[in-house]
């Protein structure tokens, strides 16, 4: 395949650039005003998920004010759940809400078969923004990883201790495989309707794989992320796809190792130094400002910001944060964030 010419793309292909490109987790939210207009003409979150126009719109509304290197796909990891058929609603200030499935006996109501007739404007945002992107910009598809989007599915809504779930994969583990085994086909299926509308690259969000045993992390985490690339590659053998195992710590190494993944996100936890000598030789690394500088902002967000750049800058490296940017984020300090990384030299 020819080498490609975006910056992004150039990265996450291996090459180490002076400046690094840019893009930063839920870059399209309710710290711009223009989301929250868009939002509300929608009606609810979910029928701007399922709105193919205005999940474009906003989607193209960071890369006008910042000229981000990568968009990313406007829709949620849990639009998967809600595909299979499990209820899914967005509660006002409560976050996600899910008729939660605690046992095998549950696993009756999910059907692969049907996803795609929900999922279906998801498909058509992509070719939409596909077509609208800037010709430098590159076009991320996503999903969640399969652990982490059964946490959502097993405790009905966020947790703190996911004590259900880890009680059903412990407990149960073939009846629990079976949930892995139906989110790893309905994944597959997903992605690569994405890619096939115009995706570039794929990132899988494994917000939550920090939380299990090392033998936890091998089974629920990487093995079924291993199926998914697998999976995505026998079809598309160039497709880069980044992995984003939040929480992760010394498993970084066997997740890059043993997925297949090409980069691998970095949440604020991990020290520098360890990654620019362990895990930067073994393929880009994707990351990693702690979101909250981006509300205090001054001088320690651009030190900060510094201290990464130098730290990374030997090795093939995407800038962005160590997760989603938060609703607080004043947009202004965005705009430095970005002056800063684009004239670093
Ligand atoms: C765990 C998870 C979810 N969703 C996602 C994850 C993994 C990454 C992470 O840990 O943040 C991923 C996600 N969610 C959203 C995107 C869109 C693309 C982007 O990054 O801009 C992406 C990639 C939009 C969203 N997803 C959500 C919003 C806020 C919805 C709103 O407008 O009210 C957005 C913009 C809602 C959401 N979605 C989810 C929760 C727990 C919540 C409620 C918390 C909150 O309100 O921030 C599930």
């Amino acid at each position: 395949m020819p080498k490609p010419t975006k910056t992004f793309l150039r990265a996450l292909a291996g090459e180490t650039l002076p400046v690094p490109p840019i893009w930063l987790m839920r870059q399209a939210g309710r710290y711009l005003p223009e989301y929250r207009a868009t939002r509300s003409e929608a009606g609810s979150f979910l029928d701007l998920c399922y709105n193919p126009d205005l999940a474009c719109e906003v989607t193209l509304q960071p890369l006008r004010r910042y000229d981000f290197d990568a968009a990313i796909l406007f829709s949620d990891i849990l639009v998967i759940p809600q595909a299979l058929g499990q209820h899914l609603a967005f509660k006002q200030g409560e976050g996600p809400q899910l008729d939660a499935i605690r046992d095998a006996s549950g696993l009756g109501i999910l059907n692969v078969d049907r996803i795609h007739n929900t999922l279906g404007p998801v498909y058509e945002t992509v070719a939409k923004l596909s077509a609208s992107i800037p010709s430098h910009t590159s076009l991320i598809g996503f999903a969640g990883a399969p652990w982490t989007v059964a946490t959502y599915m097993v405790e009905g809504k966020g947790s703190k201790d996911f004590a259900s779930i880890r009680r059903f994969a412990y407990g149960d583990p073939d009846g629990f495989s079976r949930l892995i085994d139906i989110l790893v086909e309905a994944t597959t299926q997903y992605l690569l309707k994405q890619v096939e509308a115009g995706a570039e690259c794929i990132q899988l969000f494994e917000t939550w794989g920090g939380v299990l045993s090392e033998n936890g992390f091998r089974r629920w985490v990487i093995e079924p992320t291993k199926k998914i690339v697998a999976n995505l590659k026998a079809v598309h053998p160039d497709l880069p796809v980044i992995g984003f195992p939040r929480g992760a710590g010394l498993h970084l190494i066997d997740f890059k190792q043993h997925t297949g993944v090409d980069a691998v996100g970095l949440d604020s936890g991990v020290p520098l130094k360890w990654v620019a000598e362990n895990l930067q030789s073994l393929g880009p690394v994707q990351g990693n400002l702690d979101p909250m500088y981006l509300i205090t902002g001054g001088d320690e967000m651009i030190e900060e910001t510094r201290r990464i750049l130098d730290m990374l800058r030997n090795g093939p490296f995407i800038f962005n944060l160590g997760h989603g940017i938060t609703p607080e984020t004043s947009p202004e300090n965005v705009g430095k964030l970005v002056e800063f990384i684009r004239n670093y030299r």
